[in-house]
């Protein structure tokens, strides 16, 4: 049988907009539709035909817990069709770390899963979504990218849901997975690997949101020199399900608030505002209840405290996700 790619649009900046082709910052994104953005593309044609879905159109920034649920759920039932063999998701670039690391946990195949997006819009000068689009297809159509878990293709470039980040406000090589590097390369129509996740992901992973609505709430409070007692006191009266605490280098949390914190109903995470290396337990964190983050950002940490907390409460099970996935 002859297959094809599944092509699922989202919005950002690969479907954005501006006055000119020299506005880079101030234009719109999620204006065009994915017809328009893949007529822009001829060198799309010779990989279809496609599969289609247009799941929204919207700035990243905007996404909530509901859609990563939704978008999960319709990847999972197009990677289960046997005339799919991979999926590239077109997608904002402010939270594609997150949905990518969403989607890593919670779609179970081992096709290709590929997200792409672009830092210029539509239309502007140098625009980097048609080729960013191009080389996304061309890694989920190739036979290596199989089971290396959800990939975000930018620039070039090959990185693993888990350990990439964007790094840059608006230069076209922001992404980049400082612990790890980048998995690999796209070149000459073809994806070349140099490097694997270690961590457990889709197939091995244990989540499952297909029959959630919804997801635990768990926010995230990032500490500052010279912090004062209001917004921990106004964070933990909202009574989330879990809270990423998001301490100075090494986790590090300011006495004021490790007092505030500490051995309170839900689970606490220490994480690092640094933006890369690990946080270890240390003797204080069995004095406070925390648990630790091993090198997730806070934003990653959230999704798999979320999720972490549809299988159970029990904090030695939750450390050990931290460790696993
Ligand atoms: N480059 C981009 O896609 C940024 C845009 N604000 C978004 O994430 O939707």
């Amino acid at each position: 049988m002859d297959t094809k790619i599944a092509l699922i649009a989202t919005g950002g900046t690969i479907a954005g907009q501006g006055a000119s082709d020299t506005d880079l910052t101030g234009y719109t994104p999620g204006v065009l539709g994915l017809d328009e953005i893949l007529a822009s593309v001829p060198g799309t044609k010779p990989y279809g035909p496609y599969a289609y879905t247009q799941f929204s159109n919207i700035e990243s920034s905007d996404i909530t817990v509901k859609d990563w649920i939704k978008l999960a759920k319709v990847v999972q039932r197009l990677v289960n069709r046997d005339d799919i063999s991979g999926v590239v998701i077109t997608h904002g670039t402010d939270s594609m770390e997150e949905t990518a690391y969403f989607l890593n946990l919670t779609v179970h195949t081992d096709k290709p899963v590929v997200i792409t997006g672009s830092m210029r819009p539509a239309g502007a000068i140098s625009a980097d979504g048609p080729i960013n689009l191009l080389q996304a297809i061309q890694v989920a159509r190739t036979s290596e990218s199989i089971g290396k878990g959800v990939l975000v293709v930018l620039n070039g470039y090959i990185d693993g849901a888990r350990d990439v980040s964007k790094r840059n406000t608006t230069n076209v090589a922001t992404f980049d997975s400082p612990l790890v590097g980048h998995l690999g390369i796209v070149q000459d129509g073809k994806a070349y690997y140099y490097r694997t996740s270690t961590r457990r992901h889709t197939n091995q992973s244990i989540f499952d949101v297909t029959d959630c609505e919804e997801l635990p709430r768990v926010v995230i409070l990032t500490c500052y020199g010279g912090m004062d007692d209001m917004v921990p006191l106004s964070v933990v009266a909202t009574n989330p399900d879990g809270l990423i605490l998001v301490g100075l280098g090494h986790g590090t949390i300011p006495q004021n608030v490790r007092q505030i914190t500490q051995n309170l109903s839900f689970p606490i995470v220490r994480a690092s505002r640094t933006g890369s290396g690990m946080v270890s337990a240390v003797p204080q964190d069995a004095v406070a209840g925390y648990l630790v983050s091993d090198t997730l950002s806070p934003q990653k940490a959230r999704i798999l405290l979320m999720l972490g907390l549809t299988k159970t409460k029990h904090l030695k099970t939750l450390q050990e996700y931290f460790h696993e996935y």
